[in-house]
């Protein structure tokens, strides 16, 4: 069966991009996502909103749900501030193999904690196995029927404090309806939308920023 496709695109950053290189590896991936196969990466269309919320927080401690090739990890970690740390969440053990291998040609490999698991189970452990009392930003890109329990889960944990802020991918498409109606309604957080392209398509999709009011 040969090499799958996220192995595909990890020999494509390989090959193309300069290894400590964050840019390069960014561009390499939209590269072969655009022009060779299609990928569920947050893209270069959605990714520059992605980065300048992440300026604007400049995190210290920052929480990534659905790492998939790692993508995202790179377009976050390249901007953190020395000192701070990205947690990143993954399911499927392939895919966290390929993010890997991915962040560390990029040279983000000591910023950035890939943990493999599902997110219901791995929130709960977090303050305990990382030390980390909150987050200041959550990248919310897994499940899309997970996003809703997870932040639920992440308030329960005490994970969240006044200001944190949540940004949300595919929130039109695939579509995450029960979260945004909830965000949108919910007293304790101010929600935007930022209106885009599903990655690599002329498809609307578009992220929820939402600030947890406390
Ligand atoms: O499913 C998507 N992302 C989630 C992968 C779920 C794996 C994980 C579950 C889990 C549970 N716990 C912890 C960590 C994790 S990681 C996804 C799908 C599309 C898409 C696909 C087809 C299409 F026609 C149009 C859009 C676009 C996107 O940008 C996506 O992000
Ligand atoms: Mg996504």
């Amino acid at each position: 069966t040969g090499l799958s496709r996220p192995q595909r695109m990890l020999k494509a950053v390989q090959k193309n991009a300069t290894k400590g290189d964050p840019q390069s590896v960014i561009a390499a991936i939209d590269y072969y996502c655009r022009h060779k196969e299609w990928a569920m990466n947050v893209g270069d269309d959605k990714g520059p909103i992605l980065d300048s919320v992440v300026s604007e927080v400049n995190p210290s401690t920052a929480l990534e749900l659905g790492t998939y090739c790692g993508y995202s990890t790179v377009r976050i970690a390249r901007l953190l501030s020395p000192g701070s740390k990205l947690i990143t969440v993954e399911f499927n053990p392939a895919y966290a193999a390929v993010a890997r291998q991915i962040i560390a040609h990029a040279g983000l490999q000591n910023k950035v904690t890939l943990v493999e698991g599902g997110s219901g189970d791995l929130i709960p452990k977090i303050k305990e196995q990382f030390g980390i009392t909150s987050f200041d930003f959550v990248f919310l890109d897994h499940w899309k029927d997970r996003y809703l329990p997870d932040i639920k889960l992440l308030e329960d944990c005490g994970l969240l404090k006044k200001g944190s802020v949540l940004l949300a991918d595919n929130v039109i498409c695939p579509g995450t309806p029960e979260y945004l109606e909830y965000v949108r309604n919910s007293p304790r957080y101010k929600s935007q939308y930022f209106q885009s392209y599903l990655e690599y398509t002329k498809a609307e999709d578009g992220l929820e920023k939402s600030v947890f009011l406390g």
